[in-house]
């Protein structure tokens, strides 16, 4: 219907075969994109391969395409490393059945902030824990040198298996080592397999074709430990108590409830793809996160200790910080939005496709075509965010209180029908974990590290990892 208007402008310089591949920066594709976006516009065609991916930058155009006609892009481009080694789950699938589904996954998400076992009763237990973990480091000295994104994986990955599984791991315990190895594992692998998604045929290559190979045994592996895992509560029928809130636990007792004639949603091995997507979607991300805001922390000193007396002037040394006294402490919610709008780890959010033939910006958008949302542009907007490569938390507060319009231009988690699901879980888990460790320790530079700032993209955009010195504060401090 739209046939006589052209599709996006695209950059100059695109090859057979590879497509525009070839001009882009290889660990920092998103400024190579950046550069474009602001040459072009913010609505341009740039070719993966022989695939034409269009790429929508910045507020005004996100909003149009992802909220205005937010269920026409909320489709998913098949992604053939993931479809063929680990099958589709909710992640990779679109549609109404699969909407259907997203909608169940987000009560049992919801069910979770409430009630006994709730997430932040998770988090107020695990950073307990933490916090042992860190004064056995520090043994008689009031400081110690620790690779602290490490250690706040714990909490973040007990959190995720409580919630995914009900179940935690002491730390430094064989179990939660192997977890650990798993997902690492799988991160590698998905690293050195990602060009597969565009170039498939490169899985032919010798030598295991980029990892093609590799990763398929992992798929196995790793989601042979899930089927194990629902074998087992299938046999002692724990599943059936309804006490237990844990999402596999729930959505077994929806799948004997519901599979008949729904099979393509509530089967177990549906539900074997749903745990893996949740631990890949939720450990790394927020583990990255944590590690942009300590690394910020230690070259924005007077960032800590604003975050720190806000804190305590809020809050006497009894109480716990809590997510719902977090309008007492607007600084800390502020920083923890200024780090995840700098560090922006998913500059490209996930791939989108829209389903039917649209325009944007007066260009044809051809049904089916494969869509980045712009993250690391639109959280870079200098007429959004003034200034906006500097780290001020402050453009985040109005006076004394957050800026919710401020807020909602900057979205590390995306928008629309597909926008993160763990969007809440993540932003209670950084604003207590780092509120309780700025109120015992400050964060200094262990002598010796190198330091950086400097962004580099594998899977996400995340930081090298650094020993930190943690030193405990003096109580009047
Ligand atoms: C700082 C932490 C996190 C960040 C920055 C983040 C960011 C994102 C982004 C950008 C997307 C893609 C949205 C889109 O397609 O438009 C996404 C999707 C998703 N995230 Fe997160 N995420 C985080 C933590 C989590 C956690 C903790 C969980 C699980 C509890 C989670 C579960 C998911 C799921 C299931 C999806 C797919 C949603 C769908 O396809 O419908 N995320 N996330």
């Amino acid at each position: 219907k739209n046939g006589k208007l052209q599709m996006p402008p695209s950059p100059r310089g695109q090859l057979p075969i590879l497509g525009h591949l070839w001009r882009f920066d290889p660990t920092r594709p998103f400024r190579t994109i950046d550069k474009w976006a602001k040459e072009l516009g913010d609505v341009i065609t740039v070719y993966f391969g022989s695939t034409p991916v269009i790429v929508l930058s910045r507020q005004r155009v996100i909003r149009e395409a992802f909220l205005k006609e937010g269920e026409n892009f909320s489709g998913r481009p098949s992604l053939f490393v993931h479809e063929s080694c680990w099958g589709k789950g909710h992640v990779i699938s679109d549609g109404p059945r699969n909407s259907l589904l997203r909608r169940h996954l987000l009560a049992i998400l919801r069910s979770k902030c409430r009630g006994v076992d709730s997430i932040q009763e998770l988090v107020t237990v695990e950073i307990k824990r933490m916090h042992e973990y860190i004064e056995k480091q520090m043994g008689k000295n009031d400081y110690a040198d620790i690779f602290l994104e490490d250690t706040v994986f714990y909490v973040v990955g007990n959190v995720l298996t409580q919630l995914v599984l009900g179940r935690r791991h002491e730390h430094g315990s064989i179990e939660f080592r192997e977890s650990a190895r798993w997902l690492d594992e799988t991160t590698r692998l998905m690293e050195k397999s990602s060009a597969l998604t565009f170039l498939p045929w490169l899985r032919h290559l010798p030598g295991g074709g980029l990892g093609y190979a590799e990763m398929k045994t992992q798929a196995k592996r790793v989601q042979d430990l899930m089927r194990e895992d629902i074998h087992d509560r299938r046999r002692s029928g724990e599943y059936k108590d309804p006490s237990r809130t844990d999402l596999t636990s729930v959505f077994m007792r929806k799948i004997d409830e519901e599979m008949v004639g729904n099979e393509d949603l509530f089967s177990d091995e549906m539900l074997v793809r749903l745990m893996t997507e949740m631990f890949f979607a939720g450990i790394q991300t927020e583990c990255n996160t944590f590690g942009w805001a300590f690394l910020y922390f230690l070259f924005y000193p007077e960032v800590q200790r604003e975050c720190r007396q806000q804190i305590l002037e809020a809050l006497d040394s009894s109480e716990e910080i809590l997510w719902n006294e977090k309008d007492r402490i607007p600084y800390l919610e502020a920083t923890v939005a200024e780090v995840q709008r700098l560090a922006n780890i998913a500059p490209f959010s996930m791939p989108h496709k829209n389903h039917e033939e649209t325009t944007l910006d007066g260009y044809r958008i051809p049904a089916g075509s494969l869509i980045f949302m712009n993250l690391y542009t639109t959280l870079l907007d200098d007429h959004v965010f003034e200034n906006a490569k500097e780290f001020r938390p402050e453009r985040f507060l109005n006076g004394l209180r957050l800026d919710r319009a401020r807020m909602a231009a900057s979205m590390p988690y995306g928008i629309g029908p597909r926008m993160c699901m763990g969007e809440s879980i993540a932003r209670l888990e950084l604003f207590c974990v780092i509120g309780s460790l700025l109120r015992t320790y400050s964060f200094e530079q262990t002598p010796g590290e190198k330091y950086s700032l400097d962004q580099k993209m594998e899977l996400t955009i995340h930081p090298s990892k650094y020993r930190i010195r943690v030193r405990k504060l003096a109580r009047t401090d």
